[in-house]
């Protein structure tokens, strides 16, 4: 054991580079790190063949393949089986909020009268070292309930209700690095430091307060296949073994929001079979993912982003399919987050988006979805009440909602192309909000209200991939009558327009003082790029990366 630069105490093979502070030094302790560098060491192979199999998969696509399902595995999709039995604590999921791992907004979730809160890591989180260490010293405290801040301008105390949400965490996706960890000279896989830390500090609190013995539980995002479901069941045995805590406790829900994992649902549950809690419709990845598969089909180009509802026969196929599979194998089938948010100053306007989240909950609970996501806690009682009138008396509707009518959909359903047109005005709001996004990313903040609407890494993605589609396949714009064709030269007058813009909006001195000419620099590099970046955060993770001793911040 050794004391490295920055005076972590870390086991033998692990460097912090870091900022040091006292507080995250409670959450980095030898012990954590090395439960954290065992599961690096045990997995990083496996974890590096699931990330040649999805580039491998891309490159079928690119060559005019379409995802489908896997023949290998009909004995999954056709057989008898159904997954280990909901934990008690987490029957009644009818509402769940998300929200970053924000102190403030942690203790405002938990207190928010949901039934879940989804403490967010991943798409509502900017990866900076501070959000995610404190993220962490701030769960730690919420599981122990010790939790407070004091908001010192509104001189306002948050302290945690006797009743709370229960807590579900969702760490990073498998391709995200974590660089300021370094496990045998090797940055650190981002989700097995988040899974890691959070588990080894949390999950005997967890247990006995919350979870009424099992738990911890954790939402599980961007998968593309079911052995990237299986490496993460083999890591929850592994955590099981090493806490000496039951098979089975540790509980997720998997989130599907890419295109591939449609056709791997019931494989994914077989894989999580006795660590399941359902499945989940990460629509706005789904999009973002719809396009990336298809990123070589000139066919298969996108509307208008706001065009691409869960109306799209694509979109309601998905989400049929996933209820009927999770009700198939017992489990809960979750809806997807509405990206309509409270407008505090203009009645009308908020009236109508709620009545559209209103809606919105309404389709999904109808359809057989057993509960839904909550932007935020302003649109509670209404998803509850859709809910609840809806389905009363039920905490879920696992046994009651077959939908044995979707085993028709087929891959074809899945694919469908959408329908609807493009317009010169969604290629403007893809490139203000898409900037505007990024810089609020690069300064720490992963979701933020645009034009009254949620945004967050997801639907940035939509915005920059949507962008890159139109310019990549030259699309000519239909939808408001301009009728000229998508090239890069007419994107850099866009780009221009779009920032003079957003300066004029958020003000000079914000602009100055802000990040957006960076985020302009990087967004726009993506959208004309010849070939799709995988991901907007993983090429600007390194403007975000800050090494102690300041070293170099690339990786
Ligand atoms: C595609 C996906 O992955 S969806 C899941 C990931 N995305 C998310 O989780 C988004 C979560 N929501 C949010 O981050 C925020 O609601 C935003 C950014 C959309 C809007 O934020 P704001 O405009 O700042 O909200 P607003 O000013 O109306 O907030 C009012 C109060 O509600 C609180 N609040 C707002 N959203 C949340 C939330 N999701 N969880 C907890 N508290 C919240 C604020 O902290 C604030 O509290 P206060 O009055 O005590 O100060
Ligand atoms: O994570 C959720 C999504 O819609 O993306
Ligand atoms: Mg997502």
């Amino acid at each position: 054991m050794s004391k490295n630069m920055s005076y972590y105490d870390v086991p033998d093979g692990v460097d912090i580079r870091g900022r040091y502070s006292d507080e995250f030094a409670q959450v980095l302790t030898a012990d954590a790190l090395r439960f954290v560098a065992d599961l690096q060491r045990e997995f990083r192979g496996r974890i590096r063949y699931a990330m040649e199999c999805r580039r491998e998969a891309k490159r079928r696509y690119d060559a005019g393949g379409l995802p489908g399902f896997d023949p290998a595995t009909k004995f999954v999709r056709e057989g008898d089986w159904v997954c280990a039995p909901v934990p008690p604590a987490v029957a009644d999921r009818t509402v769940e909020i998300t929200g970053p791992v924000e102190r403030k907004m942690i203790i405002n979730a938990l207190n928010s009268g949901a039934k879940v809160f989804m403490a967010d890591f991943e798409d509502a989180l900017s990866p900076s070292w501070e959000n995610l260490m404190k993220g962490q010293v701030n769960l730690r405290d919420a599981v122990n309930r010790t939790i407070s801040f004091h908001d010192q301008a509104r001189n306002r105390v948050y302290k945690l209700n006797d009743n709370t949400a229960k807590l579900f965490v969702r760490p990073r996706g498998w391709h995200l690095p974590e660089a300021h960890i370094l496990i045998d000279g090797e940055p650190a896989t981002g989700c097995l430091v988040d899974f890691g830390l959070y588990f080894f500090h949390n999950y005997a609190n967890f247990r006995a307060t919350q979870g009424g013995g099992y738990g911890p539980f954790f939402y599980l995002p961007k998968m593309e296949h079911s052995r990237e479901a299986k490496i993460w069941n083999c890591v929850f045995e592994r955590a099981e073994k090493f806490a000496g805590i039951e098979r089975g406790s540790i509980r997720a829900t998997v989130l599907i929001e890419t295109l591939p994992a449609v056709f791997q649902m019931n494989e994914i549950l077989y894989e999580l079979r006795d660590h399941s809690v359902g499945l989940n419709c990460g629509r706005w990845d789904y999009i973002f993912s719809y396009v990336k598969t298809f990123q070589a089909h000139r066919d298969r180009l996108l509307p208008d982003r706001v065009q691409v509802g869960m109306g799209q026969h694509f979109m309601k196929s998905y989400s049929d399919l996933l209820i009927r599979t999770c009700h198939r194998r017992g489990v809960h089938a979750m809806g997807g987050m509405a990206a309509q948010i409270p407008i505090r100053d203009d009645p009308a306007a908020n009236a109508a988006a709620l009545e559209l989240v209103r809606k919105d909950k309404l389709r999904e609970v109808r359809a057989g979805h057993d509960g839904t996501w909550a932007a935020h806690p302003g649109l509670i009682p209404t998803i509850l009440d859709v809910f609840t009138s809806t389905i009363p008396n039920l905490p879920n509707q696992i046994h009651t909602a077959k939908r044995e009518d979707a085993d028709s959909i087929t891959s074809d359903d899945l694919i469908r192309k959408p329908t609807g047109t493009r317009s010169i005005s969604a290629l403007r709001l893809n490139t203000r909000v898409g900037i505007q996004y990024l810089a609020a990313w690069l300064t720490g903040t992963g979701s933020v209200p645009l034009y009254n609407l949620m945004e967050d890494a997801a639907t940035a993605e939509i915005s920059r991939v949507q962008n890159w589609q139109w310019i990549k396949h030259g699309v000519e714009l239909d939808g408001d009558g301009v009728g000229v064709k998508v090239t890069r030269e007419l994107f850099g007058r866009v780009v221009e327009e779009e920032m003079e813009r957003v300066a004029r909006e958020v003000g000079k001195e914000r602009f100055e003082r802000g990040r957006f000419r960076e985020a302009c620099r990087i967004f726009a590099r993506q959208c004309v790029s010849e070939e799709l970046y995988d991901f907007l955060t993983l090429d600007a993770y390194n403007n975000i990366v800050v090494m102690h001793p300041r070293a170099s911040a690339r990786l």
